[in-house]
């Protein structure tokens, strides 16, 4: 499946510029294919249009142009002064009606935010701020055009705090904030609409994976062998270990420090093994990917459990624990390496890095060599060669115990597999939140396990 490019607010204006076509044309576009979203949406309702100073207010003139020509009853109010003989500033003098400033205006039943896109990314002032708020808290159905006003377009960022749009409807291509938070959560739904520049970029939304189903040729090594190195805590590993399994992984083993030998899925070989064991037993040709660090512990004997995994010279996916004994320098001698840290393991790892999570993500894959699968609400995929993808909004019930050791576990089944470091990343984000979904209200880890898999 194709992945959906995400531009910046500065790739966006660069295809806008290169697509060659007269501003008002894309404007009138963007404005008309608004106007249709919202028809689609809902039947004609008590419209206001708050339309902006630039180009997102211009969209705004023109979808409320649309609206009002189908019979709907619109007002417009307007905020900040047009540049003179700018499109926006042409529409404006076009509009047959009263242009309200929006601390007077009426509020109304469906609001369109048409006050900034990606042309802004500061807080709106507090006069404005104090005008819209009311009207947007009004409003039974909320629009965006592009981006809701208040969000920062490339980081993700929420400048303004005004209440969620339902819809937003974003011109040319998704934009980072459409996907991360906590500016995603501030969309509604999402659709992207064509208009007429062609986009594309080294940042996508990250899609639906390939399944890998087993063939008449298969057998069970050839699916992939995953072992995953474990320690002090079974049940994590326990956890990652079934999920490779589920995930599709023909042989999966478990070499552990201690614990019960025989807890179920009886389909995991587990092994009671020293430290110094661990080497002889990742010594096989068969196995595709080691798993190091859920349930490893972080004493001396992980250490040296995880010394042994380092030294395999096997595909690594090093997660959780394992992530905390690691300095950047070391992980950069294991490049091709996958890692997958949530927000607190990262800036243990990498500090305070700049820029929007996609940028942080990057800056450590360009680092370390390594893959980065940077967890979260708004998971990030991360190569080294610059490419990066962005999960659409997972189930929040995901939030819970154990469910990044079935994330690790997915991951682990498909390197194993012979995916590809940013392949296997991917694959593995949209597996786990697609069982979440599945599962439903009230997951925990353990529920996802029966609900990995081709649907
Ligand atoms: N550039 C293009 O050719 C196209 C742009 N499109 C739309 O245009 C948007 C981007 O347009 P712009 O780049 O004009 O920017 P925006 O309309 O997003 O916002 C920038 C505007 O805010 C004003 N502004 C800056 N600081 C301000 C402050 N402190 N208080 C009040 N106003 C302030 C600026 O003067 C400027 O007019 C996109 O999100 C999209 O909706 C689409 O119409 C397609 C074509
Ligand atoms: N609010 C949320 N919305 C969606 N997904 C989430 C949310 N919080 C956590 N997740 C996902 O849940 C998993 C949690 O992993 P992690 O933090 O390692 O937990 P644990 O170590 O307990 O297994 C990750 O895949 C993460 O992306
Ligand atoms: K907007």
């Amino acid at each position: 499946m194709t992945a959906r490019p995400i531009l910046t607010a500065a790739e966006m204006r660069d295809a806008e510029r290169r697509s060659g076509q007269p501003e008002r044309d894309m404007v009138e576009r963007a404005g008309l294919a608004l106007a249709t979203a919202i028809a689609r949406f809902t039947g004609p309702l008590r419209t206001l249009v708050v339309a902006g100073p630039g180009n997102n207010g211009a969209d705004g003139m023109v979808a409320a142009r649309h609206l009002a020509a189908a019979g709907w009853d619109v007002a417009v109010a307007v905020a900040g002064q047009s540049r003179p003989g700018s499109v926006a500033a042409e529409l404006r003098a076009d509009w047959p009606g009263h242009l309200a400033d929006p601390a007077a205006a009426a509020p109304a039943t469906l609001v369109v935010d048409a006050l900034f896109g990606t042309g802004f990314a500061r807080p709106l002032d507090d006069a404005l701020m104090a005008a819209v708020l009311p009207l947007w808290s009004a409003a039974r159905l909320r629009v965006a055009a592009d981006l809701p006003s208040g969000v920062d377009a490339d980081t993700g960022a929420v400048l303004s705090d005004l209440p969620a749009a339902h819809l937003t409807i974003a011109f040319g291509a998704l934009k980072p904030a459409h996907r991360l938070q906590p500016a995603a959560g501030r969309c509604g739904r999402v659709a992207v609409a064509d208009i007429g520049v062609e986009v594309g970029s080294t940042l996508t939304e990250l899609p639906r994976p390939r399944v890998h189903p087993p063939t008449a040729q298969s057998h069970k090594y050839s699916r992939g062998m995953v072992a995953v190195v474990a320690g002090a805590m079974p049940g994590a590993a326990a956890l990652a270990a079934s999920a490779a399994a589920r995930a599709g992984a023909g042989y999966v083993l478990q070499l552990m420090a201690g614990g019960a030998l025989d807890t179920h899925p009886h389909a995991i070989m587990r092994r009671i093994v020293s430290a110094d064991a661990v080497a002889e037993q990742l010594d096989d040709d068969r196995i595709g990917a080691v798993l190091v660090g859920p349930g490893l512990g972080r004493d001396a004997d992980a250490r040296r459990r995880l010394d042994a995994a380092l030294l395999s010279g096997k595909p690594l996916v090093i997660d959780g624990d394992a992530l905390a004994l690691l300095t950047p320098s070391r992980l950069s001698r294991h490049p091709g390496s996958i890692l997958t840290p949530h927000d607190g393991e990262f800036r243990r790892l990498f500090g305070d890095l700049p820029g929007s999570k996609v940028d942080r993500a990057r800056a450590a894959a360009a680092r370390t060599g390594c893959t980065l699968l940077l967890k979260g609400a708004d998971s990030v995929v991360a190569d080294p060669d610059g490419r990066a993808a962005i999960l659409p909004p997972a189930s929040p019930w995901l939030a819970t115990a154990g469910t990044g050791d079935v994330l690790a576990g997915i991951v682990a089944a498909r390197r194993a597999a012979g995916d590809t470091p940013f392949d296997a990343a991917a694959a593995g984000a949209w597996l786990h939140a697609d069982a979440a979904d599945r599962v439903g209200p009230g997951l925990i880890a353990d529920d996802l396990l029966t609900h990995l898999g081709p649907r």
